[in-house]
């Protein structure tokens, strides 16, 4: 299978933990003390440039969150192809206990896809469907009531 390749400045580099892993692991370039409930905006030293018609989709570590109640506040972030900036996590700690990250601590992974643009078209009326306007809880146990917790 032909790999996608994407450039990257700065280190470390991501890389992936396990071959089939979906997430490359990113690192934090500087030290941050995450009080409980604090969030803060984590460099990571590194910049990328996708191709034209990808992003990289920044999603939280489980071991964090199982561990340390560490998630990301945008999660997933999106990284757009255009983007050369530092790569940058925006953690929450919605733990107990304060928690530090050292520098080169991997506190988040990136998920690389291809995505579509589209073109939307204005309509006055939509095409029918079997869900139709129905969200938001609406099926299962507990369904939300048709015209309630709007
Ligand atoms: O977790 C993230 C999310 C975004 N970004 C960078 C890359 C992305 O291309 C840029 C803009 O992100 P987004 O479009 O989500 O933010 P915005 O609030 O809409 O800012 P902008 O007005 O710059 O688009 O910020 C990150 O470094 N980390
Ligand atoms: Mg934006």
């Amino acid at each position: 299978m032909e790999q996608v390749e994407v450039l990257v400045t700065g280190s470390p580099v991501p890389s992936y933990a396990h071959p089939g892993d979906a997430g490359a692991d990113i690192h934090a370039a500087e030290a941050v003390t995450l009080e409980p409930g604090q969030r803060a905006l984590v460099g990571t030293g590194v910049a990328i440039a996708l191709p034209d018609g990808y992003a990289a989709f920044v999603h939280p570590r489980s071991g964090l969150a199982a561990k340390h109640g560490i998630t990301i506040v945008n999660a997933p972030g999106t990284v757009d192809a255009g983007y050369r900036g530092e790569i940058k996590v925006n953690l929450l700690n919605t733990g107990t206990e304060p928690h530090r990250i050292e520098p080169g601590d991997r506190i988040a992974q990136i998920v690389v896809q291809r995505v579509e643009r589209v073109r939307f078209i204005e309509v006055e009326r939509l095409p029918g469907s079997d869900r139709g306007e129905r969200g938001h809880g609406s099926t299962g146990r507990g369904a939300v009531q048709e015209g309630i917790a709007r």
